[in-house]
């Protein structure tokens, strides 16, 4: 980016600007893991300012972010490309909507009436690469395609296995969850320390596992419940309902709430119950995922570009927050 016709006043000003916004977002993200920019719009800002620097060499201070060799890392991962994508999920709002989606699903596809119902986790979507059953690679999911390898953090949370009781090659998707116990402990301990409290147990856990220092991850309590596997090649199930029970015997931990239905009137009857016992769970949930409990059909159903054809959330309306 060229600064034409721009003075060297202009451009030490306006890299004066841009220090500050670093060192504030810097010092919001290193000290306060509650960045208030995406990284995204502090690399660009970074880049400016170093850009200018090149052209200005005169403006150059020694307090400038772009000084700080050796310990300035910028805020941010090393990108993960997700073989296959981690996709979003298609929401229902109403009975009447999700009825709408089982039936024609049934109807159209000639998928029998077998579907598995499972808790819908309030918090992080995480994938978890193991080869010859070692975990080699944990990431976010970023924007489905590319997430952030946080491979360090996820080692510091005790649910997830450091080697499978197999040895295979498997990539399992789940959620990276904040107890609510754990939630109301932390933000206590951060209006102690005169720190903003998180808003709410999903960004408490995502501001815990995109920590630089996994020693702060390690001390946010955080927990996971694994629910689908990117390649089904060396299961020995083809349910979803087995999927859960087979990863339970690799060692992950699963939410033991799912329930195969066999009729709209068990699935209606889960949506029931959990909408009920929500508030008195351990753990933040915003609906209730419902799946064709057979493998092959999921696959044979695959996906739209943007979320499977073979799932669908019915989503809680927001919880009421405990003041
Ligand atoms: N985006 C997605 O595909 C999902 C998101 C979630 C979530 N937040 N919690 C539970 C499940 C589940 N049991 O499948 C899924 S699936």
């Amino acid at each position: 980016m060229a600064f034409e016709g721009m003075t060297e006043a202009q451009a030490a000003n306006e890299a004066t600007t841009l220090r500050a916004k670093l060192n504030k977002w810097a010092d919001e993200y290193y000290t306060y893991d509650s960045p208030s920019v995406e990284d995204a719009v502090y690399d660009q800002t970074y880049q400016r300012l170093v850009a200018l620097e090149t052209q200005f060499p005169q403006i150059v201070t020694t307090d400038s972010p772009t000084q700080k060799v050796g310990d300035h890392t910028l805020p941010g991962f090393t990108k993960v490309p997700h073989e296959i994508p981690m996709l979003s999920l298609g929401d229902v709002f109403s009975k009447e909507e999700l009825g709408d989606f089982v039936n024609h699903l049934t109807t159209s596809d000639d998928v029998p009436f077998n579907y598995n119902c499972e808790l819908k986790i309030d918090g992080l979507a995480i994938s978890l690469k193991y080869e010859n059953g070692i975990l080699i690679q944990g990431s976010t999911r970023g924007n489905g395609q590319i997430g952030e390898d946080i491979t360090r953090n996820l080692k510091t949370i005790k649910s997830i296995p450091r080697k499978l009781t197999r040895p295979i090659n498997i990539e399992v998707r789940g959620e990276c969850y904040m107890p609510k116990s754990s939630f109301a402990a932390l933000n206590e301990e951060r209006q102690n320390n005169g720190q903003a409290p998180f808003a709410n147990p999903r960004n408490a856990a995502a501001g815990s596992l995109r920590q630089l220092d996994s020693r702060v991850t390690a001390r946010r309590k955080l927990s996971t419940f694994m629910y689908n596997v990117a390649n089904y090649d060396d299961l020995q199930t083809d349910t979803q309902s087995g999927l859960l029970e087979e990863l339970k015997s690799l060692g992950f931990t699963i939410n033991p709430s799912y329930q195969v239905a066999h009729s709209m009137a068990d699935i209606d009857a889960y949506v029931d119950k959990y909408q009920e016992l929500r508030d008195g769970l351990a753990y933040g949930i915003d609906g209730i995922v419902i799946k064709v409990n057979s493998l092959p059909l999921q696959r044979s159903l695959a996906a739209t570009v943007k979320v499977p054809r073979w799932a669908i959330a019915f989503k809680f309306p927001p919880e009421e927050v405990q003041t």
